[in-house]
């Protein structure tokens, strides 16, 4: 049967989505599915891997028998992942040992505090590009060393894998054959020198991490292993990509000279931009990544991270009860002039890019008897794109490079008014693509290159299509006023120190 599609399968924070694609990268099935989230302490976020693994399951056999296509037709299968949210299982059994710990999860926050302390943190930034932050793998794969009984043995004695979500999903798509990862997701882990690009001994020794638990780091776009055919449907198709999400996304953006940038507005914003095969150091709290290895080389990004973005507004939907659906958000943000003053500062996981504080948490400024529902609707959407200018302005400020316009994606970049809005406050178009989840997209592209679907990066760069593009609408005094407020606020939640429960 004639390879006509390539499945792409896009396992994030909030869902799990399996897209497949045809040779113009025209989404062909789509399907997508919610799955629980575990919030067992304050500040503590995790998943069940086998749900996580069961939910992509389920969105492969809908999108498939949606829309008619066998797997015999699907030339290769790309994995695009939430990072650094972390999985340990039995190699044997298939286990977890524990829960997934979702990459939003502050549960570390004590032994990122300790290894500070030994005085770490200039070690791990030289060689990790990244902070000592209960954001990445590392420190959670001790956590589950050091709280599951028994763990600590059964990784010393080589029955323990670790990974991240592409690695678990492509060990159980190739039944266990293949443990591995690429080098974008190896780059979240605090464990891998993405200068000299390998697993470190000096920092798998501070962390208490045995070797014998980590996956082979493979590039981004390469055959990995074939599907076992009772999880395919009868079918052995080729894994031949893995990215994670957010260098996907970049990868999906054909951001591929040194200088272009994105932002993906989903659970939370991620800014990255390509800096080519150079590693550029942050001086503003950005973070040194691999973007992707690829035709034998690795390319570098710069990347801004957000941990509450879109999620925000899942919890005015949740939790606050304010609307049914998050696309609700825009038009009741647009029912008000402006917020009157309100800022909203959604530091529930702490902050990230540029103040790295684990401990603040959210808060509400300006609230009078005046406030209504729309007020706080908006200031929570505001509140998404001052975020960003954060982290615009340390990018601007460490890469040197003034930008020109910024490419948008995401769940939340559907929302017209925040768009509108992040122009505004940026001072910088925004233009969002037709195809907007370009972290599927990205994932495709890599694993359709790898099989030769797809024949170069330059074929790719040309479908790039714009939908829109948001001019800047707002004086400078009123942009520099707003965004003054947003500091403020800031600071204001940073110095609030609740008791400890
Ligand atoms: N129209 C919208 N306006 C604002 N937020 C939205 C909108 N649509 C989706 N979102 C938010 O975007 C997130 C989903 O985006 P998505 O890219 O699917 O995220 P992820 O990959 O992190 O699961 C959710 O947190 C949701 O609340
Ligand atoms: O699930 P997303 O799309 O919000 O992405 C999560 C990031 O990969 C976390 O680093």
């Amino acid at each position: 049967m004639e390879k006509k599609y390539v499945m792409a399968l896009d396992q994030g924070t909030t869902s799990s989505r399996a897209i497949v694609y045809d040779r113009q990268g025209e989404v062909i099935t789509s399907s997508k599915r919610e799955f629980p989230q575990y919030f067992p302490k304050p500040g503590w976020v995790e998943h069940n891997a086998h749900e996580i693994w069961g939910s992509m399951l389920a969105v492969i056999a809908h999108a498939l028998s949606t829309a008619n296509i066998s797997p015999k037709e699907i030339a290769a299968i790309g994995v695009a992942n939430q990072r650094e949210t972390t999985i340990v299982w039995d190699k044997h059994t298939g286990d977890a040992v524990y829960h997934a710990i979702v990459w939003q999860s502050r549960q570390t926050a004590d032994i990122c505090d300790e290894l500070e302390s030994q005085g770490y943190a200039d070690m791990v930034r030289d060689k990790t590009g990244l902070l000592i932050d209960p954001y990445f793998a590392g420190t959670k794969v001790k956590w589950i060393l050091d709280h599951v009984e028994g763990a600590r043995e059964k990784a010393e004695r080589g029955d323990l894998l670790f990974g991240t979500v592409d690695t678990w999903l492509i060990w159980r798509l190739s039944g266990g054959e293949a443990h591995i990862t690429d080098y974008s997701n190896a780059s979240r882990t605090l464990m891998y020198n993405i200068h000299e690009q390998k697993w470190d001994d000096e920092l798998l020794k501070m962390l208490g991490v045995p070797r014998s638990m980590l996956p082979q780091v493979r590039p981004s776009s390469e055959v990995y292993a074939n599907t076992v055919s009772y999880h395919f449907f009868g079918e052995t198709v080729p894994i031949a990509g893995a990215a994670g999400d957010q260098q996907a996304a970049l990868f999906g953006q054909a951001c591929y000279d040194s200088g272009m940038a994105k932002n993906t507005y989903g659970t939370g914003c991620f800014m990255l931009m390509n800096t080519g095969e150079t590693a550029v150091k942050s001086k503003h709290g950005l973070l040194t990544t691999l973007a992707w290895g690829i035709d034998g080389k690795v390319h570098y990004a710069l990347e801004g991270s957000i941990f509450v973005g879109g999620s925000a507004i899942q919890w005015l939907r949740d939790a606050l009860r304010m609307f049914r659906g998050a696309p609700d958000s825009e038009d009741y943000a647009q029912r008000v002039e402006s917020t009157e003053g309100v800022y909203m500062v959604p530091a529930f996981v702490g902050l990230g890019t540029p103040y790295w504080d684990s401990e603040v948490r959210g808060a509400i400024f300006g609230l009078t008897r005046g406030t209504e529902k729309e007020h706080f609707i908006r200031a929570t959407l505001e509140a998404i794109a001052y975020q960003t200018k954060d982290v615009l302005s340390a990018m601007e400020a460490d890469s040197g490079i003034e930008l020109k316009r910024l490419r948008v994606d995401g769940g939340a970049s559907t929302n017209n008014f925040l768009m509108q809005f992040q122009s505004d406050i940026l001072g910088v178009p925004v233009e969002r693509p037709i195809i907007h989840e370009t972290t599927a997209l990205g994932a495709a592209y890599l694993a359709g290159l790898a099989v030769g679907f797809w024949e170069s990066k330059d074929q790719i760069a040309a479908k790039w299509q714009i939908d829109k593009r948001f001019e800047v609408n707002m004086q400078e005094q009123q942009r520099r006023r707003m965004y003054a407020g947003w500091k403020q606020a800031v600071e204001a939640a940073r110095a609030f120190k609740p008791h400890k429960a």
